[in-house]
């Protein structure tokens, strides 16, 4: 859920903190972020309390709600993250859908993908979900990098426990253009190249056409790092397949229905411009 919508919910619902300085609509983008995470029990209580069937929480909040639910999916807790909430009777439980919906967007778009070895950048909420799909889904090897070496290194040490210690390092950036040379893909999990973000994270020379490159950012849907990848004659997907797919994973839990993804994939075409 975005704080937007939590702010609608607060209007509904009584203030989540009478001592807030300011009412929300006054609040500058930051404090609005810094109290995000804050608000996430009294957010998923005032939620219980109107009748929701559930909720979509988003970052920074995917953490910091945990310690507000009763139960976790087997697959939230090992993540450590949720992004979907169900309420069942006065229990709320917390699933995660972003790693089965990257899962389904690969098998789905990347069917026959090599994946023996992959470079990941980005070791953020979204990487460590795209990471547990990947070597779910049978990768040998994933390197991951950061602009923060702290953060690939602690979600590498998850993935070992997890998984095994050779299926996961801590990559440098300063070996990007070798592990790129050895590897059978590439995955952006980073901000950057989105419409707020531009550019690319990694040079268009470091590329090859034996790489498959996949980036989970849908604004734009096709990244500069997807052009140059295509111009280079790379197998390439976009980040639509996995919001559609985590948004259909979670419906699903909501309603008990199977949503029709293809033509969820074609809105989300009409949504997404640029
Ligand atoms: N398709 C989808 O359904 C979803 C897509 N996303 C996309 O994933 C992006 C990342 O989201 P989160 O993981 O939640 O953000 P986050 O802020 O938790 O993590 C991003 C990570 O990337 C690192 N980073 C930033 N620039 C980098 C660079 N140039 N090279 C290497 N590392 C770099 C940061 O240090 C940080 O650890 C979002 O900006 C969004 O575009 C996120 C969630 C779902
Ligand atoms: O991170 C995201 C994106 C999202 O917050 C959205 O705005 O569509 C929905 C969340 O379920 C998902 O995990």
């Amino acid at each position: 859920m975005t704080c937007d919508a939590r702010h609608r919910i607060n209007e509904l619902s009584s203030p989540y903190d009478p001592r807030s300085p300011s009412p929300a609509s006054e609040e500058t983008p930051h404090e609005r972020s810094a109290r995000c995470p804050a608000a996430a029990g009294d957010l998923v209580r005032s939620a219980r309390r109107l009748g929701y069937t559930g909720l979509n929480i988003t970052h920074p909040c995917k953490q910091t709600v945990i310690p507000h639910l009763d139960e976790l999916s087997p697959e939230a807790a090992r993540l450590g993250a949720v992004n979907t909430v169900t309420f069942d009777g006065d229990r709320a439980i917390g699933h995660n859908t972003d790693w089965t919906g990257f899962a389904e967007s690969f098998a789905r778009g990347l069917p026959d993908a090599r994946t023996r070895r992959i470079v990941q950048l980005g070791a953020g909420g979204a990487g460590a979900a795209v990471a547990h799909a990947l070597l779910t889904l049978g990768a040998g090897q994933i390197s991951l990098i950061d602009v923060h070496p702290s953060r690939a290194q602690a979600l590498s040490a998850e993935l070992q426990r997890r998984f095994s210690h050779a299926r996961a390092h801590a990559g440098d950036a300063a070996d990007l253009k070798e592990l790129l040379r050895e590897a059978d893909g590439l995955v952006n999990a980073t901000p950057t190249g989105m419409v707020a973000h531009p550019g690319t994270p990694v040079p268009a020379e470091l590329l090859h056409p034996g790489l498959w490159v996949a980036d989970i950012i849908y604004r734009p849907m096709r990244t500069e790092l997807l052009a140059h990848a295509a111009d280079l004659g790379c197998r390439t997907l976009n980040g639509g397949g996995m919001v559609v797919f985590q948004a259909a994973h979670a419906f699903r839990l909501f309603t008990g229905l199977t949503p029709d993804p293809e033509r969820m994939l074609a809105h989300l075409a009409t949504l997404v411009t640029t």
